[in-house]
């Protein structure tokens, strides 16, 4: 499966208001098979869980621990030990929905394992229930856009793909800066953000940009909306120095780019423009890793 990344909106997005989000291709695979306990492995988290039940309170394990109890209870199938072997080539909690990914592929795995037919939308409704209980307060983006694929408009947490605005991406190179590791979670930071008395405000006017964004054909003034969509997340507090130095960056090499995701770290997405061999020489020493990305289906 997927990973996405938010162009415009997050945060505003988990209230209702616009967001524009795209499907990328960085993939995750996960392995079911018969076990004597519930083991759970993960290749990026360099970790594995075995237990006797679905009880245990591990935080780093609890989107799939969350996926096995709701797949089991909603084809009512007596829990049964197993063994997931997770591997993702998405950065874990960096914004770009790994946690996302990681739900869908158990789900479709888990379903051919109990050949079980499942299409998209019935996905995508299980997928949205792990995400919601498990981060507390979500919107849709995240297991929509990694659902359906391209690029997506998300307001009042339903979705339509925009396919004028998904042309128009798929002539842009994007790369994704991944800048530092996010010591938070999406659900931290999305409670961080909920207690922010001004935070409409903001929503607002992120909304008003995500709204022009869609109509915009032209690279020059899509970067501008991604650098102005990130002052406004400054003021949401979810951006952090490195980051920022990236952005400054970026503005002089780049048509525009902005932090993606929950933030308090993570990934950068920029827009790239015909400096982008000078822009990686200046950039390479302020980040942990580079993905060029492109929009996929
Ligand atoms: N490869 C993986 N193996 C196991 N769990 C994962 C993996 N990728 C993501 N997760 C789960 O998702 C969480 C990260 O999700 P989140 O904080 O929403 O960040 P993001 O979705 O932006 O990457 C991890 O703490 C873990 O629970
Ligand atoms: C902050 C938010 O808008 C996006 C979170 O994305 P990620 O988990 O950081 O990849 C939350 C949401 O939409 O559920
Ligand atoms: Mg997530």
């Amino acid at each position: 499966m997927v990973a996405k990344v938010i162009l415009f909106g997050e945060h505003a997005v988990v209230y209702g208001y616009r967001a524009i989000s795209m499907a990328i291709n960085l993939n995750t695979s996960v392995k079911v098979e018969k076990a004597d306990k519930f083991i759970i492995y993960s290749e990026n988290l360099n970790k594995t869980l075995v237990s006797d039940n679905l009880e245990c309170n591990d935080r780093d394990f609890s989107y799939i621990i969350n996926t096995l109890k709701i797949f089991f209870n909603n084809f009512n199938i007596e829990p049964e030990y197993l063994k997931l072997s997770i591997y993702s080539e998405i950065p874990v909690s960096c914004g770009l929905g790994s946690s996302a990914s990681v739900i869908i592929e158990t789900l479709k795995s888990l379903s051919n394992f109990y050949n079980i037919e499942l299409d998209k939308n019935d996905i995508f409704k299980l997928a949205y229930e792990v995400e919601r209980i498990t981060q507390g307060k979500a919107s849709i983006t995240d297991t929509a856009t990694i659902t359906y694929g391209g690029v997506l408009e998300i307001k009042d947490n339903k979705f339509r793909k925009l396919n004028d605005l998904n042309d128009f991406i798929k002539e842009c190179d994007f790369l994704i800066a991944y800048v530092e590791k996010r010591n938070k979670k999406t659900a931290d930071l999305v409670k961080e953000v909920s207690n922010l008395d001004y935070k409409d405000e903001i929503f607002k006017e992120i909304d008003k940009i995500a709204k022009e964004a869609i109509k915009v054909n032209d690279k020059k003034e899509f970067g501008e909306l991604l650098l102005k969509n990130h002052e406004l997340l400054k003021k949401l507090n979810i951006s952090t120095n490195k980051i920022d130095k990236v952005i400054d960056i970026a503005k002089k090499y780049s048509y525009g780019a902005k932090i993606t995701g929950a933030g308090g770290g993570g990934c950068v997405i920029i827009l790239l423009n015909d400096n982008w061999k000078e822009l990686i020489k200046r950039i390479k020493n302020h980040v942990i890793s580079l993905y060029p990305c492109k929009v996929i289906l």
